[in-house]
């Protein structure tokens, strides 16, 4: 009890008299005048507790639970019902506290912890034993209490219960209590001057300490008075000290309590909007930190976004986000549930770190409290809601509901069509009409985290290990990271016949599709040899293309083999006219070899070896060579982010002379449909990129869609991906994936030339009327519904070697000028230099490198041209 006074309210629906008297911050209020529901005490203010007085008449038992569970501090009730109410339920005896008729009181509820209520006052030797060691309050009640026997009361610890109506704020009325001479009877204080140290917070829900004062008997009564914080000033004796008379800074007194020991004040104030307690820049506090100096906000983290979103709520500018989300019901709720989808997803991911929970956690509690702003509630209102959950004596079991829990061994067609379970649910984000560049969108389009740095710690120790160590590292590594025992890290060619023992209709599927890339990529070879254009008269400038001689091509094997990359490599290779061409591909970890298709298509395009790792070891291998592998001059393919940090290390390292092809990475799809899609094919479309791996990613964008058709591409995805193998992989590359609406087919380009996908898919009307025009960045395109990327995959002809993570819009995917290099010459007659030679001469001079000036003008002075 902080207030040593408990005052007694019959009628609660009487407003003036609860705020009068919520400085005490507590209530008795009388059974019968206490609807019993989840909202009972939404009918006091924040900072108030309520005690019910159930002495009267019979007691139900589901009532008294009921009242505890509604937040309701204590109950009181008579001796004689403790047995049946509380020892034979089970409930705390703290929740307690019992009207005794004697001044003897029964042994059983000193041991317990229960408040005791007595019609007359105890001795001061009972009250000094009930007060040891307890945590006791100890009450009389009685309608016979003068002013003069309330004080007495109260400076032997013990509180009166005083009904309302013989209740005064006044420092004196007669014939009532004041309550403000019963609090200031209760202080001690040991200062010489005799004032109260006090100290000033804020309420809920930051309770942040705002400043230390000093209190007198009179300023605590105006103060009580006048519902302001009012202090004593030290420098002015006998001087009442109005907080914020002067500055503005006006403070409403809320509640006041005093220390344990009663000689400490808490005035817990509202600051005036907008103002702050401190004089210094006008701090919220006195304790705040300078750096922040100026700042109005009370609290930080959650008291400091409540305070924002309400003032943002009054006065935030039209076209600000926290406008639009206030206004867009919509959006606001697809935010809620993508931030709970993505703390789910945060804490379900093993890889992700906890500080990732509480990254995605801080973002569902503002869209959270947005959606309460939005509704009237503040951070207060919820806090006061967990006290009293926490307050509850009984409690369900926390079972979720049963259409929260995934239900076991459902059909497919059952799991497609259930509304409830969320695993193959892309996000939808409304972008119709909004800018590109809105946080929105850009969350949507963030590709899954890639921390590079903390993958070079990683790789490196790999990539000295190669280098140190050679041929010994590359098994000591495959060992390791593959779980297989090789003797020797190279196959070299010829590959034995049984290496590549694979059936027919695969080698067919592999010549059909040989065939088809090495047409394509023949066609890119220039027309001519050399290229010459005269480009002034007399200047002969020519360009021609030379094959790179020693290329590694890194073909994957982690979650899956891809022999179709080693087409895609070694083909454009051989059309380029590489004298070596190297492989290296991870050995099966079932099999512990190569798998077979990948060594058919090395021996078919006339491979020199196969080096039998993977990851960063096999780049390491191809790039600085060991006893049994090669150097090579440029290493190309694709991979995890192993190969691909190490890919970007050796382009890097002058020592390795090597470059690479690109970072291709986690493969990727954007899609744009409209209306006429087939939910089938575009449903097909996003999930043969989602099941490349967990990183992968996969957009959607729906000009116009209907929200018929966009259920029935999300049943579609449901549907398909229930069905295949790799569907954990699936479900994990949808969750931070995204469904964008847009109204037109230009936004829907815009937004995926900002993407650059790896691969862009058309689904829309005269689909071919888009190209080349309307895109800028795309690593490869599928146009209309009969194409699907899987074609480029394998057998259409074009590369599937692929730019991702937005690095279309500056890397192309690989081609066969990938495997050239350009080489350009110049032959220039004396009709050339007498057009050129003047022009170089003036260059030249400029920048003050003579020999460059003199060799022309040695030429032209013995042609005699100057
Ligand atoms: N962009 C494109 O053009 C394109 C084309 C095909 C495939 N891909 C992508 O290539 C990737 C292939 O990845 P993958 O993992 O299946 O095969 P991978 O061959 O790239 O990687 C497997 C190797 O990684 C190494 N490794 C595994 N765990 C390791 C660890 N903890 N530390 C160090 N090294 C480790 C092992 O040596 C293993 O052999 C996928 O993301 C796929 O989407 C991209
Ligand atoms: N789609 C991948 C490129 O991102 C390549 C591939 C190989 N096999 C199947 N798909
Ligand atoms: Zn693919």
């Amino acid at each position: 009890m902080t207030f040593p006074l408990l005052p007694y309210v019959n009628d609660i629906s009487d407003k003036e008299v609860i705020e009068k008297f919520s400085v005490t911050g507590q209530f008795l209020v009388s059974a019968g005048s206490l609807e019993i529901s989840k909202y009972t005490l939404q009918k006091f203010p924040n900072d108030v507790s309520v005690d019910v007085d159930a002495t009267q008449g019979k007691i139900d038992i589901d009532d008294v639970v009921g009242l505890l569970n509604s937040g309701v501090r204590k109950v009181f009730i008579n001796e004689n019902d403790v047995q049946t109410v509380v020892f034979d339920n089970d409930l705390p005896s703290d929740r307690f506290a019992i009207e005794v008729s004697d001044l003897q009181v029964d042994p059983k509820l000193v041991e317990n912890s229960f408040d005791l209520v007595f019609s007359s006052v105890p001795s001061e030797s009972v009250i000094e034993k009930l007060s040891e060691g307890g945590n006791r309050n100890i009450y009389v009640s009685s309608s016979e209490i003068s002013q003069e026997h309330a004080e007495d009361l109260v400076k032997k610890g013990v509180s009166p219960i005083i009904k309302t109506n013989s209740l005064t704020v006044l420092p004196s009325e007669h014939g009532k209590i004041s309550i403000s001479a019963l609090f200031t009877a209760s202080l001690t204080t040991d200062r010489p001057d005799g004032l109260f140290t006090t100290l000033v917070t804020s309420g809920a829900p930051s309770y942040s300490a705002l400043g230390v004062v000093y209190s007198s008997v009179e300023s605590i009564q105006k103060s009580i008075e006048v519902r302001e914080g009012v202090y004593q000033s030290r420098k002015r004796r006998g001087e009442l000290w109005y907080k914020g008379k002067t500055s503005g800074a006006t403070q409403k007194l809320i509640k006041l309590e005093k220390d344990c020991d009663s000689d400490v004040v808490r005035f817990i104030v509202e600051q005036k909007e907008g103002s702050g307690f401190c004089h210094l820049d006008k701090n919220y506090t006195c304790f705040q930190d300078r750096q922040l100096a100026g700042s109005k906000l009370p609290g930080k983290g959650l008291a400091k976004l409540d305070y924002t979103l309400q003032s943002r709520l009054k006065s935030s500018p039209e076209g600000s986000y926290t406008r639009r989300l206030f206004n867009d019901n919509e959006l606001l709720t697809a935010k809620l549930k993508e931030e709970l989808d993505e703390l789910i997803e945060a804490g379900t991911n093993k890889d992700k770190a906890s500080n990732e929970v509480a990254w995605e956690c801080a973002d569902l509690f503002y869209f959270a409290m947005v959606w309460c702003v939005k509704h009237g509630v503040s951070l207060a209102d919820i806090e006061k809601n967990l006290d009293i959950k926490s307050g509850r004596v009984t409690r369900r079991k926390g079972d979720a509901k049963e259409k929260y829990l995934k239900k076991k061994a459902k059909s497919t067609d059952e799991k497609a069509s259930s509304p409830e379970d969320n695993l193959y649910k892309m996000h939808i984000i409304d972008a119709k009409g909004i800018s590109k560049d809105c946080d929105l969108v850009q969350d949507a389009l963030k590709r899954p985290a890639q921390k590079t740095a903390d993958i070079m710690k990683l790789v490196l120790p790999i990539i000295q290990s190669v280098q140190k160590e050679g041929d010994a590292a590359l098994v000591k590594l495959t060992k390791k990271f593959d779980g297989v025992d090789i003797d020797s890290p190279v196959l070299k060619a010829p590959f034995p016949k049984e290496y590549m023992n694979i059936s027919d209709d695969m080698k067919k599927a592999i010549d059909i599709s040989i065939d088809n890339i090495e047409k394509f990529h023949a066609a890119q070879l220039p027309d001519k040899k050399v290229m010459t254009v005269e480009t002034s008269p007399g200047v002969y400038c020519s360009r021609f293309a030379k094959p790179i001689e020693n290329v590694g091509l890194y073909v994957p094997g982690g979650t899956a083999v891809l022999p179709s990359t080693a087409m895609m490599l070694g083909v454009p290779a051989k059309v380029a006219g590489c004298s070596n061409i190297f492989f290296a591909s991870p050995p099966s970890r079932e099999t512990g070899k190569l798998t077979p298709e990948v060594v058919y298509v090395a021996h078919k395009l006339g491979a020199k070896g196969i080096v039998m790792a993977g990851g960063a070891q096999a780049i390491t291998a191809l790039a600085y060579g060991t006893e049994s592998v090669i150097k090579c001059d440029k290493i190309l393919g694709p991979g995890n982010q192993f190969v691909t940090a190490a890919k970007m290390y050796v382009q890097n390292d002058t020592q390795a002379l090597c470059s690479i092809d690109m970072p291709a990475g986690p493969s990727e799809v954007l899609v744009i449909a409209d209306e006429k899609a087939d939910a089938d094919f575009v449903a097909s479309d996003l999930l043969s990129q989602a099941e490349h791996g967990v990183d992968s990613q996969v957009i959607l964008i729906g000009v116009d869609l209907s929200k018929k058709k966009l259920t029935e591409i999300e049943l579609a995805i449901r549907k398909q991906a229930e069905a295949l193998p790799r569907k954990d992989i699936v479900s994990k590359c949808l969750a931070h994936s995204s469904i964008l609406m847009v109204d037109t087919y230009e936004e829907a380009f815009s937004l995926s030339n900002k993407y650059a996908p790896e691969h862009l898919i058309l689904q829309i009307e005269d689909a071919s009327k888009y190209v080349p025009d309307y895109i800028e960045n795309a690593g490869s395109v599928f146009v209309g519904a009969l194409s699907p990327e899987s074609c480029g995959d394998y057998s259409s002809g074009t590369n599937h070697t692929l730019p991702t993570y937005g690095y279309a819009r500056q890397y192309s995917g690989v081609n066969t000028a990938t495997f050239q290099k350009f080489i350009t010459s110049q032959n220039v007659t004396e009709e050339g230099l007498k057009h050129i030679g003047n022009a170089v001469m003036t260059l030249a001079a400029v920048e003050g490198l003579e020999a460059h000036r003199n060799a022309v003008d040695v030429r032209m002075r013995k042609l005699g041209l100057l």
